[in-house]
C-alpha cells in the first residue's frame, strides 16, 4: 500500500477523523467552541495542509509565560444551560423532590438513595455525532480541566462547577488493554479487553469519582457552606482517593478504617498525604455504620458512594471505553462489587450514551463478587425475593469484603436493566485467575481475578461466546496487592493448591549449580534443546 494511502486509512479508523463534523439536525454548538476548533490542530488526513495548520496552531495556541493552565482556562468560558440536581433514585415520575447540588444531602426524604439528574432535554439539543466530537476532541490534551477523563464529559459530569474550583490529577484516560495471550491461551476468546481503571493516580478507580466529590467540596467551602473536613470509611481505595485530592486542595480528610483488613500499602497511602487516619476495631459495615453516625453530628462531608456525586465520575469510565472502541458497543462488560456503586455507575454512563444518541444499544453487564463476601450474588440467585445483608469473611479481595452494600438498590435497577448476570468466585478461584493473568503480562489486582473468575464461568458455560467483546474492569493496581502474589507463589495459603505458583528457586552460588537449574528449565519450555 503506497505511504499516502495507508495513512489515510490509519487516520480514518482514527477518533480524530469526527472533529470538523458538525451537528446537521440540532443546534450548532454553542459550548466550548474553542474546545472543538483546538481539535484542528490534531492529525486530519484527510486534508493535506493539516500538518502545517497543526504546526501554526500549536504556536498560536501557547499561553502566555506568565499564565497557567488554570488561568487560560479563565480566558475560555462559554455559556450553556446545562444542569444537574439530586433526585430521589428511580423516584416515582410524578415526584417533585429535588436538591441543588450546592446542598449537603445524601439521603431522600423517605431515607432512600439520591441520583444525580442532568437537564436531558438541554443535553438532547446537541445530537451524538456532537457529543462524540466534542469528547474526542478533548482526550490527551493538557487543557484544563479537560485532560482529565472525566472532565473531557464535564457537560455530563458537574455542568455548572467552575473550572476554578476543579480538583484534578487529569485522572481518567485508563488504558482499554487487549488481553490477547490471557483471552488465547485460557478462553479461546480474539476480543477481550481489560480496562485498566487501577493504573491511575492511587492505583484505584476511586480517583474518577473522588476528583467529582472533592472538586465540589471545594466549591462548598469558597461558597462558605459548613464543610471542615471529608470522611469516609474505607477498605483502602476510596480513602487513598479522598486524601490525596485532599491534600491536593488543602482540605482536611479524615478516613475510618477497619484495622488489620487492608493492605499495607493501601494504609501508608492516607499517612502519607496527611489524612486524619482512625483505624478503627470492627469491619468495613462497621465503619460505614459509624462514618454515617458522624457525618450527621459534624462539619464532615461524606466522601463514600453512598454520595450520589462520586458516581458522576465513575460512570466516565463506561464512557471511555465506548469512546475507545470508536463508539461501537462491547457485548459484555464485567464489573467487581462491594459496596455496589461502580456497577450502577457504568451502567450509568453507558445508559447516558445510548439515551443521547451516542450508540445505539448497551453492553450486558455482570457484577462479580467474592464468595466470601457474596450479598448481592445470593440476592441474585433466589430470583431477586428477598435481600439479606451477610457478614463478609476475609478475603483475599479485600476491598470488596462488604456484607451490607449501600448500593444494592442501584445495583439491582442496573443489572436488571442491562439483562445482567452476578457471578462469585472462592478464594481459590479469584487467586488463581490472579495468576494466570499475571502469568500472561498483566498485573492485576484480587477483584479482577474475582471479574476473571466471572469470565471463565460464564465462558465455560457457554454464557459468552468466542468471539464475544467482553470489557473486564480491572479496579486496583496489583502493586496494592503484592503480599497476596507473595502468599501465593511461596503456597504458604492454607487449603490452596496455588497451581499457578512461581516461586523462586534457591540455588548454590556456583556455575555448575547454576547451569543444572538453567539446562534442566530450558529443557522444560524447548524439547528441541
Ligand atoms: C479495588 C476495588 N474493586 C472493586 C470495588 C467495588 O466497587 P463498589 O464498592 O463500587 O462495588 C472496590 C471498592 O469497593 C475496590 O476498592
Ligand atoms: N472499596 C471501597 C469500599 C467503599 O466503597 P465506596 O465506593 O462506597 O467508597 C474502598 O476502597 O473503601
Amino acid at each position: 500500500m503506497a505511504a499516502s494511502s495507508l495513512l489515510r486509512s490509519t487516520f480514518l479508523s482514527s477518533p480524530f477523523n469526527h472533529h470538523h463534523h458538525q451537528p446537521t439536525t440540532c443546534k450548532q454548538p454553542i459550548i466550548h467552541f474553542t474546545q472543538i476548533k483546538a481539535s484542528s490542530s490534531s492529525p486530519d488526513a484527510s486534508s493535506s495542509s493539516a500538518a502545517a495548520n497543526s504546526t501554526a496552531q500549536a504556536v498560536k495556541h501557547r499561553r502566555p509565560t506568565n499564565e497557567n493552565i488554570r488561568d487560560e482556562a479563565r480566558r475560555h468560558t462559554s455559556s450553556h444551560n446545562f444542569s444537574a440536581k439530586y433526585v430521589p433514585f428511580n423516584a416515582d415520575p410524578n415526584s417533585t423532590e429535588s436538591y441543588s447540588l450546592d446542598e449537603i444531602v445524601y439521603r431522600s426524604r423517605s431515607g432512600g438513595l439520591l441520583d444525580v439528574q442532568h437537564d436531558m432535554d438541554a443535553l438532547r439539543e446537541f445530537d451524538g455525532e456532537y457529543w462524540r466530537a466534542l469528547f474526542d476532541s478533548r482526550v490527551g490534551k493538557t487543557t484544563w480541566p479537560y485532560g482529565s477523563g472525566v472532565w473531557s464529559k464535564k457537560e455530563w459530569v458537574l455542568p455548572e462547577i467552575d473550572g476554578d474550583d476543579i480538583v484534578s490529577a487529569f485522572e481518567g484516560n485508563s488504558n482499554l488493554f487487549w488481553a490477547e495471550r490471557f483471552g488465547k491461551q485460557f478462553l479461546g476468546m480474539n476480543d477481550l479487553w481489560v480496562k485498566h481503571c487501577g493504573i491511575s493516580h492511587t492505583g484505584s478507580f476511586k480517583d474518577l469519582g473522588m476528583t467529582v466529590l472533592v472538586s465540589q467540596v471545594n466549591r462548598l467551602r469558597k461558597m462558605k457552606r459548613p464543610v471542615v473536613g471529608v470522611g469516609c470509611a474505607s477498605t483502602g481505595d476510596t480513602s487513598a482517593a479522598l486524601s490525596a485530592y485532599c491534600a491536593s486542595a488543602g482540605i482536611p480528610s479524615i478516613v475510618f478504617l477497619p484495622a488489620n483488613r487492608i493492605s499495607l500499602a493501601q494504609l501508608v497511602q492516607p499517612i502519607a498525604n496527611g489524612a486524619f487516619v482512625l483505624s478503627i476495631d470492627t469491619d468495613f459495615d462497621g465503619c460505614m455504620q459509624l462514618i454515617r453516625e458522624v457525618t450527621a453530628e459534624l462539619p464532615i462531608y461524606l466522601a463514600n458512594s453512598l454520595n450520589s456525586l462520586r458516581l458522576e465520575g465513575q460512570k466516565t469510565a463506561a464512557i471511555e471505553i465506548l469512546q475507545q472502541f470508536d463508539w461501537q458497543v462491547p457485548d459484555w462488560v464485567i464489573v467487581p462489587g462491594g459496596n455496589l456503586g461502580n456497577i450502577y455507575a457504568f451502567y450509568k454512563g453507558f445508559h447516558m450514551c445510548k439515551e443521547l444518541g451516542l450508540v445505539d444499544k448497551m453492553p450486558r453487564l455482570v457484577c462479580a463478587q467474592a464468595a466470601n463476601a457474596n450479598p448481592l450474588y445470593l440476592y441474585y440467585k433466589s430470583g431477586w425475593k428477598e435481600f439479606k445483608s451477610v457478614k463478609a469473611n476475609t478475603t483475599f479481595a479485600s476491598a470488596i469484603q462488604i456484607g451490607d452494600p449501600v448500593s444494592i438498590d442501584r445495583a439491582v435497577y442496573a443489572l436488571k436493566n442491562s439483562n445482567g448476570i452476578v457471578e462469585e468466585a472462592t478464594e481459590e478461584e479469584l487467586m488463581d485467575a490472579m495468576a494466570q493473568a499475571d502469568s500472561t503480562g498483566m498485573f492485576i489486582c484480587p477483584h479482577t481475578g474475582v471479574a476473571l473468575t466471572a469470565l471463565i464461568k460464564l465462558r465455560n458455560s457457554g454464557v459468552i461466546g468466542p468471539t464475544d467483546r467482553t470489557v473486564v474492569v480491572s479496579t486496583a493496581h496489583g502493586l496494592k496487592f503484592t503480599q497476596s502474589k507473595i502468599d501465593y507463589h511461596s503456597k504458604e495459603i492454607k487449603d490452596m493448591a496455588c497451581r499457578y505458583a512461581n516461586p523462586p528457586v534457591q540455588v548454590n552460588a556456583d556455575f555448575g549449580s547454576v547451569m543444572d537449574v538453567l539446562k534442566k528449565y530450558l529443557l522444560s519450555k524447548d524439547s528441541k534443546y
